[in-house]
């Protein structure tokens, strides 16, 4: 089928394919035997990276003028020039000062962390074979120019738009374009004429799903097809469920913010009439409350998270899968390669007896020799022990292995003897035979009874762990030169050839450590049931239920969705099958990860919450995953799945940490804009309260996180963040109240002191506070990182410093007086005490774990 993928009205430029292969050559300056070295680098440096989205990266000047233009910054920055306009240099001074602060902060720590990123998305780029200077050498996608020869082949990526200048049975999936869920054929272009379809024409984002091809790249980057749709829709991922959770709760906190500003403002105006200060004042404590930091802590401790868990050889190439990975409650996995060793072995062949046979190996591998799409490690097995030559044999034509069908079929001569070979899974291989070959070689009905012997037999061998293939074959007539997929029936059976793949030895400990840390695994597999049962049993994988492919097309997803939850073991099943089930957890309320290498897997890659793949997965396959993992061990799965919960559980630490302190703030900022009759800190005093604070919690992303944090999938919970926020919140607006009622009942403070007095307070509790509530056990039971305690300790000693010494007084502080000093410090140990003991109930439902692994009734059924 040759449909033109959509935006066919292009100009006849972009039509490539239209100019025909000279024609090509000569505009491109390229010959068929690729580019000098000195050539390509010098179009490279002319016509840039071949990449179809420019870096979404910003460089330095963007990121502090978007900070800069900030609704909030920007006020706050006018106010202060209006303030030095009228002759107070010094607010303006501190103030420009205390910002630029601020941004720096900002901007340092979100560029480390793109950095450490990037560095880390680079280890597992995708490659191409390029041919240069007549050599074939491996390059990055990014460095393909237009000229280039590439050499692409099943499982590839196609790194950019072109020519196919030869092809060997080449199936490309361009449903990324064209939405076409079926393989499209893809011939060479022909030597002199034009080709007027796009049949042998590649694009950029595709893929290549069987055979070979040798490609002239037409265009990179932005040129190409895939380059023009991204252009049109540049932020293309959808937020995650996480994601979507952090957005939801600044932009609560935000409108929180603007109602208790315009309250304060409204307030003092009625009080006091306008004044520049008290602006001011509303300003600051717009800025010091809005959650404009949670962004950028997402990124530092997603991105801390990934630098962890690259030592670990496990690559994150979006940073937001580590969170998802830490919520993770199901892990699908396909079986070869991920399971088992994927060092596959032929290990003999039996007949239709039960018995050896050596014929039904020559037959396989026959096969094997001469199929030309997609030769797999089971076709590299049946090889490896064999003679080079096919015997007398020659090659007339052949239909290639496809996961629809799971066989292949060659058209063989010897002399006048012409016959079909068939090799693929041996049920349905045997439902297209109507005779079946004896061990003396000759054939006989296959009656039912010979039928239900030879699959019982299949049965036997496959649940002693035998991964099998049948071999059929059938006599063709002396003119047949040509296959199609009719000719794949009436055939005669011969028997099977086994294959063993030893369970990798990490996978049985993997599968149990994922089971402790909560996350149930399933195996979804292109094969027979008994083989995967028996890996599951040598395994100890605790599995229940069995589906088939065959059952799965029967159901409707709604019905999927509540058969899917009660099985363990997929067998039989097609690659669009597998992304069904994976979308059919998810339906059902699971967080569900998919792990596989094939080109098959990477639908159901691509449909997971987390995408999962190997280091020597396909390219598709690791295109398509989230995170990479680099060593074959599975065992770093399990520490992925707890740096998840580690970073999950850090940002929640600053969630709460701002949640509370803001909610808190906003109480006490409306009582003291009614009661007290002046402002309760200066504007300078609130920004430089906020960026102490700031400073205090950069040590967050370093922490370590309690054992209990790690043991369960952790979701984002809107509840317990409420919950905590309504409980720490008016906690220490009670302490603030009782701070007010002192400073001003007892010591009768003026303006000054007071303000003295409330700072001190307000920065102590709140720093200190963290101590707290980032463990929901007794805080003296969990020992923070040390990196936490410098910043947090350090900051607050600048607080004090600045507050209690001659160097604060620019600022509005005044020494205190030692009673009113032990005041508050009493304050504040009586505010850290009863945080400590209130928080139990704070933190009730985070403890007990938001979400269980499957529902109780699912984990009744299992027993
Ligand atoms: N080279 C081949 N020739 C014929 N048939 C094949 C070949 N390779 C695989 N098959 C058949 O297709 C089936 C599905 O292929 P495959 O095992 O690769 O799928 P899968 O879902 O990736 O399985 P797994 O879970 O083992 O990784 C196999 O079980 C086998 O019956
Ligand atoms: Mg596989």
């Amino acid at each position: 089928m040759t449909m033109e993928p959509a935006g066919a009205a292009a100009s006849a430029e972009g039509e490539f394919w239209r100019e025909g292969r000279n024609v090509l050559l000569q505009r491109l300056e390229a010959s068929s035997d690729g580019l000098s070295d000195a050539e390509a680098a010098e179009r490279l440096h002319r016509y840039g990276p071949n990449l179809a989205v420019t870096s979404l990266r910003r460089g330095l000047p963007f990121k502090i003028a978007k900070r800069l233009v900030e609704p909030l910054i920007a006020i706050l920055l006018i106010a202060a020039l209006i303030s030095g306009a009228t002759g107070d240099w010094q607010s303006l001074i501190i103030i420009v000062l205390i910002v630029l602060a601020s941004i720096a902060l900002d901007v340092f720590q979100e560029t480390q962390a793109e950095n450490a990123v990037d560095a880390l998305r680079r280890a597992v780029a995708v490659q191409v074979t390029a041919l240069r200077s007549g050599r074939r050498v491996e390059i990055p996608v990014q460095d393909v120019v237009a000229g280039d020869v590439v050499a692409l082949h099943a499982g590839d990526l196609v790194p950019a738009d072109g020519l196919i200048l030869e092809s060997h049975d080449a199936m490309a999936d361009e449903a990324v374009l064209t939405g076409e869920p079926f393989p499209v054929e893809k011939l060479a272009v022909p030597e002199d004429s034009a080709a007027n379809g796009t049949d042998s024409a590649l694009f950029g984002g595709t893929s290549l799903v069987a055979g070979e091809v040798r490609m002239l790249v037409a265009a990179t980057g932005a040129d190409t097809r895939l380059g023009a749709i991204s252009r049109s829709m540049q932020a293309s991922e959808p937020p995650t469920a996480f994601e979507r959770g952090v957005h939801g709760l600044g932009m609560l906190i935000l409108r929180l913010t603007g109602f208790l500003v315009l309250f304060v403002l409204l307030t003092q105006l009625a009080r006091h009439g306008l004044s520049i200060e008290s602006f001011l004042f509303a300003v600051a404590l717009a800025v010091g409350l809005t959650p404009e930091l949670l962004p950028v802590v997402m990124t530092v401790t997603l991105a801390r998270g990934a630098m962890r868990m690259a030592q670990r050889q496990v690559v994150v190439k979006r940073l937001s899968a580590i969170h998802d990975l830490g919520a993770m409650d199901v892990l699908c996995t396909d079986k070869t390669g991920t399971l088992t060793e994927a060092r596959i072995a032929h290990v003999g062949s039996f007949g239709c007896d039960g018995t050896d046979s050596s014929r039904v190996t020559e037959l396989a591998r026959i096969n094997s020799r001469f199929c030309s799409g997609l030769r797999n490690n089971l076709d590299t097995a049946l090889l490896a022990s064999a003679a080079e030559d096919g015997g007398a044999w020659r090659p007339l034509a052949d239909l290639p292995f496809d996961f629809q069908r799971r066989r292949s079929s060659v058209l063989v001569v010897k002399g006048d003897e012409r016959e079909m070979i068939v090799k693929g899974a041996p049920e349905a291989l045997l439902a297209l035979c109507d005779r079946f070959e004896q061990a003396d070689h000759n054939t006989d009905r296959l009656d039912d009874a010979a039928r239900a012997r030879i699959l019982a037999l299949i049965e036997t061998k496959g649940a002693q762990g035998l991964r099998l293939l049948g071999v059929a074959r059938r006599p063709m007539p002396s003119e047949a030169d040509a296959l199609s997929r009719e000719d794949e029936a009436g055939l005669i059976f011969a028997g099977c050839v086994a294959f063993i793949d030893p369970p990798k030895a990490s996978a049985s400990v993997a599968v149990s450590q994922l089971a402790a840390a909560g996350v149930r695994v399933k195996v979804i597999s292109g094969d027979a049931a008994p083989v995967v049962q028996h890996l599951a049993e040598s395994l100890a994988l605790p599995a229940r239920g069995l589906m088939s492919g065959e059952e799965i097309a029967t159901l409707a997803d709604a019905a999927l969705a509540s058969r899917v939850q009660q099985v363990d073991l997929f067998v039989r099943v097609a690659p669009e099958q597998k992304a069904r089930i994976v979308l059919a957890l998810r339906k059902a309320g699971h967080t569900v990860g998919f792990i596989g290498d094939g080109i098959n897997d990477a639908p159901a890659i691509h449909a997971a919450d987390v995408g999962l793949s190997v280091e020597g997965g396909t390219e598709v396959a690791r295109e398509a995953a989230a995170i990479v993992l680099l060593a074959p061990d599975l065992g770093v799965l399990a520490q992925g799945i707890a740096e998840g919960r580690r970073t999950y559980a850090n940002i929640m630490k600053y969630v709460r940490m701002g949640t509370s302190s803001n909610f808190g703030n906003m109480l006490s900022m409306a009582l003291a804009s009614m009661v007290l009759p002046f402002l309760p800190l200066n504007p300078l005093q609130i920004l430089i309260n906020n960026m102490l604070y700031d400073l205090s919690e950069v040590g967050i992303p370093f922490d370590e996180a309690d054992p209990a944090d790690l043991a369960r999938p952790r979701h984002w919970d809107m509840h317990a963040v409420l919950r905590f926020t309504l409980v720490m919140g008016p906690l220490s607006s009670v302490f603030d109240a009782a701070t007010f009622a002192l400073l001003l009942g007892v010591f009768g403070a003026g303006v000054e002191m007071f303000r003295t007095a409330w700072f001190v307070e307000s920065i102590l509790t709140q720093i200190l506070v963290i101590f707290v509530i980032r463990t929901a056990a007794p805080c003296w039971r969990s020992r923070p990182h040390r990196f936490l305690v410098m910043t947090s300790l350090g900051a607050l000693a600048a607080a004090l410093i600045l507050a209690l010494t001659p160097l604060g007084h620019p600022f509005g502080f005044v020494a205190l007086p030692v009673p009113v000093l032990l005041a508050i410090l009493m304050i504040a140990a009586s505010y850290l005490g009863l945080a400590e003991m209130l928080k139990p109930l704070a933190m009730r439902t985070a403890r007990a774990g938001p979400a269980p692994i499957a529902s109780p009734s699912i984990g009744a059924a299992g027993q």
